[in-house]
């Protein structure tokens, strides 16, 4: 090595970088390597060291403080579990301690039995009593009140048993917070009146346990498909088709008064097109991408901007194949999520809770009992339903009287058709369950023309291999099919359902002359599946508006913030 080279390497040697705790709760002589894996709330609440430890930090926002005559009891959340964990101030270090602040605690932990003093007995603003467990402890776990609305009552009472809780010595306010102006309330907010304030909705204990639910979920799936070996892809979000099919597109506009783009461009409906693209690069690709849609349906089923997972399969010839994956991604996810403390901390608190509040606001959701039956449905090892459309008209038929729509071969299944569909044929006996379930095979005229059509259609027209994915309530989950790879029936397909048939290429072309030009080159039997991210979290946790489910819900004539 020349002088300068090492002279160089010794100034540039590689240093281990100074370590800084950026996690809401700091134990002492935790130098980050490990050693004691407390993070969050959530750690901190399991922690049991055995002895006291003091100089414990713990970050987080006040969720309610309980007076007693000389201490007070704060809930602190750091949005990492449900609960919050108590901590217990003197009364002469509380005074900003407020529900909504941002504060730093720094005291002693106690996770085992030890005396202390014993708070009052609680009243909520309802008037209703809220009751703590332990001994007449206020725990965490149990009431949660806000400061404005307890009756600071009783003397202090002799030495009882504990919960675990932050004993605190020092308080820092880092954001305060006015009570009075406050909008988080700790009585039952409807989910309509939360829905106005989205801004400060995920700071109510289940509706960050949904957000923390939506972020497990997004881990699981990335795991599912990395271990099938997909390549997770980034399609476009700007897109310079707006005939997909899928629905109603949003035009992008810059400011300036010419077409930034040249061509109007579009807001994506789809990222199966470019996925499939991809997928004749990368074999087998998926995607979970922001997708917008500018129908003006206000329902609860509905948002103009969702989440959409979709997946492309190169070199495959049998939709089964493709309805597999469906069915093995959702069953590895649901029994994935059943291992997190999300998905267990909303079954199980909906059980505990103690809080009138929480339990208005549990009571929201669908019944726990139809819950179970969706779990069990989508993790059991069963083959999941498989119908044709032409069949599912044929079960509806005898019932029409029982639909405001009437089930005719040609025309679209309507939502209440799917929800019968998916309760009747979904329905499993033997274990209690609905089964999601698959109606293949729809009228070419009514679906997309990039679909193959069947080999062997039924006597009442022409189809398309396709599937739908219904589930009960809900309907629609997932949609997929298999794509016809075959330029001239590609481009007939195109004329069948009046589109423009590109003839030539040309440069920054906004017609579909790219996606023709994939059937020229090495273009594979491909196909794959499209489902609705939101829709399916909302299915999971029962929340049956999917505007709650979603942080900030874009939809017909609403987008807040
Ligand atoms: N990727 C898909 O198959 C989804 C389909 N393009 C849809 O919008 O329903």
């Amino acid at each position: 090595m020349s002088h300068s080279l090492r002279l160089f390497a010794r100034r540039y040697r590689p240093c281990r970088l100074p370590y800084r705790r950026s996690y809401s709760v700091r134990i002492p002589g935790d130098d980050g390597q490990g050693l004691r894996d407390v993070k969050t709330v959530a750690d901190l609440k399991e922690w049991q060291p055995g002895r006291l430890v003091s100089d414990v930090q713990l970050c987080g926002w006040v969720r309610s403080v309980r007076k007693s005559s000389s201490v007070r009891f704060v809930d602190i959340t750091d949005g990492s579990s449900m609960r919050p964990v108590q901590a217990v101030v003197d009364k002469s270090l509380a005074a900003d301690i407020r529900p909504g602040a941002a504060v730093r605690l720094t005291g002693v932990w106690h996770s085992s039995s030890s005396s202390s003093k014993t708070p009052p007995s609680v009243e909520s603003q309802g008037g209703k009593l809220a009751r703590s467990s332990v001994a007449g402890q206020p725990s965490s776990s149990d009431v949660h009140e806000q400061e404005a609305a307890v009756h600071s009552a009783g003397a202090d009472q002799g030495p009882a048993p504990t919960t675990a809780e932050l004993r605190v010595s020092e308080v820092e306010i880092l954001g305060s917070s006015d009570p009075q102006t406050y909008p988080i309330q700790n009585k039952y907010q409807t989910p309509e009146s939360l829905r106005a304030i989205s801004h400060l909705r995920p700071r109510t204990p289940i509706n960050s346990t949904l957000l923390r639910l939506r972020s497990d979920a997004m881990a699981l799936l990335s795991q599912f498909f990395f271990q099938e070996r997909f390549q997770q892809t980034h399609p476009p979000i700007i897109t310079s088709s707006d005939c997909e099919g899928a629905g109603e597109a949003f035009t992008v506009k810059s400011g300036g008064t010419t077409e930034f783009f040249r061509d109007p461009k579009y807001l994506t409906v789809s990222s199966q097109l470019h996925l499939e693209a991809l997928a004749q690069a990368l074999g087998n690709v998926w995607t979970l991408s922001p997708t917008f849609r500018a129908e003006q349906s206000d329902t609860s089923r509905h948002l103009s901007e969702f989440y959409m997972l979709e997946a492309e399969m190169s070199f495959v010839q049998d939709m089964d194949e493709v309805m597999d994956l469906a069915q093995r991604m959702l069953a590895s996810l649901a029994s994935g999520l059943k291992r997190l403390s999300a998905a267990q901390e909303l079954e199980k608190h909906r059980l505990d809770s103690r809080d009138p509040a929480e339990r208005l606001a549990f009571e929201d959701l669908v019944d726990p009992k139809e819950l179970q039956q969706r779990w069990r449905g989508l993790t059991s090892p069963k083959r999941w339903p498989r119908v044709t459309y032409t069949e599912a008209i044929e079960i509806l038929q005898p019932v029409a009287h029982m639909f405001e729509h009437k089930p005719v071969w040609g025309s679209g299944l309507q939502s209440e058709h799917e929800k019968y569909l998916a309760e009747k044929i979904g329905y499993d006996e033997e274990t209690d369950a609905f089964l999601p379930i698959f109606v293949t095979q729809y009228p070419q005229e009514i679906k997309a023309f990039y679909m193959l059509q069947s080999e062997s259609p039924p006597p009442q027209g022409q189809t398309v291999d396709c599937f739908d994915l219904l589930v009960p309530n809900l309907g629609e989950l997932a949609g997929g099919s298999m794509r016809e790879h075959r330029l001239a029936q590609l481009e007939d397909n195109m004329r069948l359902h009046g589109l423009e048939v590109p003839t030539q290429r040309k440069a920054r072309s906004s017609d579909m002359g790219w996606y023709l030009d994939l059937r020229r080159w090495g273009c594979p039997p491909h196909g794959g599946f499209g489902l609705g991210f939101d829709r399916l979290l909302s299915y999971l946790t029962g929340v049956p508006n999917v505007r709650d489910v979603v942080p900030f819900p874009r939809h017909f004539e609403r987008c807040d913030c």
